[in-house]
């Protein structure tokens, strides 16, 4: 299967009002002017019609993740494929597509339970990207082939679920981090798999083997093109008391400047700029013992 991005992402929200002041007012992305007025939080920051979707439900979560395809065709061998390698999929409703500003969806699950929507035909309405704090772009590619940015999903069966997005997806591996935060001898450690689809990004997806996650998502990034963007977000997440779930750094891996903050959904946001783009012909994948070159303070749970 040939991927080609992250191209949104749907999150369910107890109250998509705080979404939007916080994607508006923090993130500096733009509430989406195309999309249709139907009780959701659309939220742009490039010429894609929107790249968040917020629903109002029950929970606070990351409910699905959408993979780009590049045609129809792709589609129809992507439905091939999930059948020979027995995994059960549905193909969407023209209406959901039509909300999502597609030409087709199908839905189905990563073998961690993480929700994906794999579609084609994303249309492209051109339409301005103001940001409301003057941000003056996010990186995303021509047209906006490289997706928003990337997503760290919870993996409980870390290594099911990577041969998954590897060998049925079409990922490519990127990088391996291994962490061992609990000094415990009986205690494992956690994986991370960082994963790259078809674009120059580094990494689109990232497994964290996480076995406790209620809300589906251990942080998605956006990478703004100017690194005073950073600093400027940095000040508004500090003056609206948002906590600073990680002190700004710069990751070994992808080189990428950045902090991260809390947000409505009870996972992170990565702030970042200046990430790697890579040509994976040229590229060998790498195990990293070094999370960030320098900086990137996690505030652990267990404080
Ligand atoms: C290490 C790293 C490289 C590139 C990234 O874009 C990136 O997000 C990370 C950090 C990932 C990782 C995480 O999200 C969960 C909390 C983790 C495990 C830490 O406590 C350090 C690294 C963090
Ligand atoms: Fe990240």
């Amino acid at each position: 299967m040939d991927v080609r991005s992250l191209g949104y992402v749907v999150i369910e929200s107890t109250d998509p009002q705080k979404w939007l002041e916080f994607g508006t007012d923090i993130i500096g992305l733009m509430v989406a002017p195309a999309m249709p007025q139907d009780g959701n939080v659309y939220l742009k920051m490039d010429e894609r019609p929107f790249r968040f979707a917020i629903v109002k439900g029950e929970q606070d979560r990351l409910l699905c993740s959408g993979l780009e395809l590049r045609s129809q065709d792709d589609f129809e061998d992507a439905k091939l494929e999930l059948k020979a390698a027995g995994v059960p999929f549905t193909v969407e409703s023209d209406e959901l597509a039509q909300a999502r500003k597609v030409k087709g969806i199908m839905s189905l699950a990563d073998p961690s339970g993480n929700n994906l929507e794999l579609y084609w035909g994303a249309e492209l309405d051109f339409g301005k990207f103001i940001s409301p704090k003057g941000i003056s772009g996010f990186e995303t590619g021509l047209n906006g082939d490289m997706g928003f940015g990337h997503a760290v999903l919870p993996a409980a069966k870390l290594k099911e679920t990577h041969a998954f997005y590897t060998d049925v997806l079409g990922f490519g591996d990127s990088d391996y981090m291994h962490f061992k935060f609990n000094p415990d001898p009986a205690d494992p450690g956690q994986g991370l798999h960082f994963m790259h689809c078809n674009n120059p990004r580094h990494h689109s997806l990232a497994l964290y083997e996480d076995t406790q996650n209620p809300v589906g998502c251990v942080h998605l990034m956006v990478e703004t093109l100017e690194t005073d963007e950073v600093g400027y977000c940095l000040d508004r997440v500090e003056a609206a008391g948002i906590p600073i779930v990680s002190t700004l750094g710069r990751h070994t891996n992808d080189r990428m400047l950045s902090f991260y903050m809390a947000t409505p959904g009870g996972f992170a946001l990565e702030f970042g700029t200046g990430g790697l783009q890579l040509d994976w012909e040229h590229f060998t994948p790498t195990v990293t013992t070094l999370p960030s070159l320098w900086g990137h303070k996690f505030q652990m749970p267990d404080g």
